[in-house]
């Protein structure tokens, strides 16, 4: 099975707290793959780590076969990064940011001006296009930030939370945009707590918790019969907390 991304013995630690504690992450190429797990599993600190952003303390990375930090300009033309936060350049137009990403990229000028007439127009941006970056919503800010990531036509996009805080209508654009990029043999690797949403589009699942992979596969194994969010809840062990000890005032009148 070709792979498109895989990690082995990926470690970081902030201080005294170890976020990331030997994950064996393996995307095959042409997913449409989710990263799920609690808060503070280390989704992040993986995605950053993987994407170039942040070194390992230990453990190796591959990108289509290329190692991310001994080769990281083979890896960053082929990838594209939706990052959290999305610290996108605030003082730009949608439309300049596009331009400038592309001209960042080297794509000839004309290819670039066409590809982001195109992006606009397929995320519902054209009457936005002339706005400052600083001034869009959450959601225009995920959708100018995915049309960013996919300017330069990646082998591999990188996702992390992309319809967190985006309305159902966006949220079905960037699906559109995305199943017909996976369609063409991309892979996209996306980070989610929506267990329906990763559920529904996607065909490989990889749960982190604590640190560390619990689960990977093709979503039907995951799942083992059960929804997404059951073999969620099995897998992190995170049942119960809700109605057990504690709160015995919380709502008592
Ligand atoms: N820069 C940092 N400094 C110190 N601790 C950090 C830093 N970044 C992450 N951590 C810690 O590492 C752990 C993993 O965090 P991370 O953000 O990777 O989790 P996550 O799975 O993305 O969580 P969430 O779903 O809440 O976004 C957490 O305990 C977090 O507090």
């Amino acid at each position: 099975m070709d792979e498109a991304v895989r990690t082995r013995g990926l470690f970081k630690r902030f201080g005294q707290q170890v976020a990331v504690a030997g994950v064996e992450l393996m995307v095959p190429k042409g997913s449409f793959a989710g990263l799920v797990g609690p808060n503070g599993a280390g989704k992040t600190t993986t995605l950053s780590m993987v994407t170039g952003l942040l070194r390992p303390d230990f453990g190796t990375i591959t990108v289509d076969g290329f190692d991310v930090w001994a080769d990281p300009l083979n890896v960053k033309s082929r990838i594209g990064v939706l990052p959290e936060g999305l610290r996108l350049f605030e003082r730009l137009s949608g439309r300049e940011l596009l331009l400038y990403n592309g001209q960042l990229r080297g794509i000839p000028r004309a290819q670039v001006q066409q590809r982001a007439e195109e992006l606009l127009r397929v995320m519902d941006l054209v009457e936005a296009q002339d706005k400052l970056v600083v001034d869009y919503s959450t959601g225009m800010r995920k959708k100018i930030g995915l049309a960013a990531a996919l300017l330069h036509n990646p082998d591999v996009l990188f996702l992390d939370e992309p319809f967190e805080g985006v309305d159902p209508v966006s949220a079905n654009t960037l699906v559109e945009v995305l199943q017909r990029y996976t369609a063409s043999g991309s892979t996209v690797i996306f980070s989610s707590h929506v267990m329906d949403l990763v559920e529904r589009l996607c065909d490989w699942v990889s749960v982190m918790s604590r640190g560390q992979i619990v689960a990977q596969g093709p979503v039907q194994d995951v799942r083992q019969g059960r929804t997404l969010n059951e073999a969620f809840l099995d897998l992190v062990g995170a049942r119960g907390h809700g109605d057990g000890e504690g709160l015995s005032w919380l709502g008592a009148r």
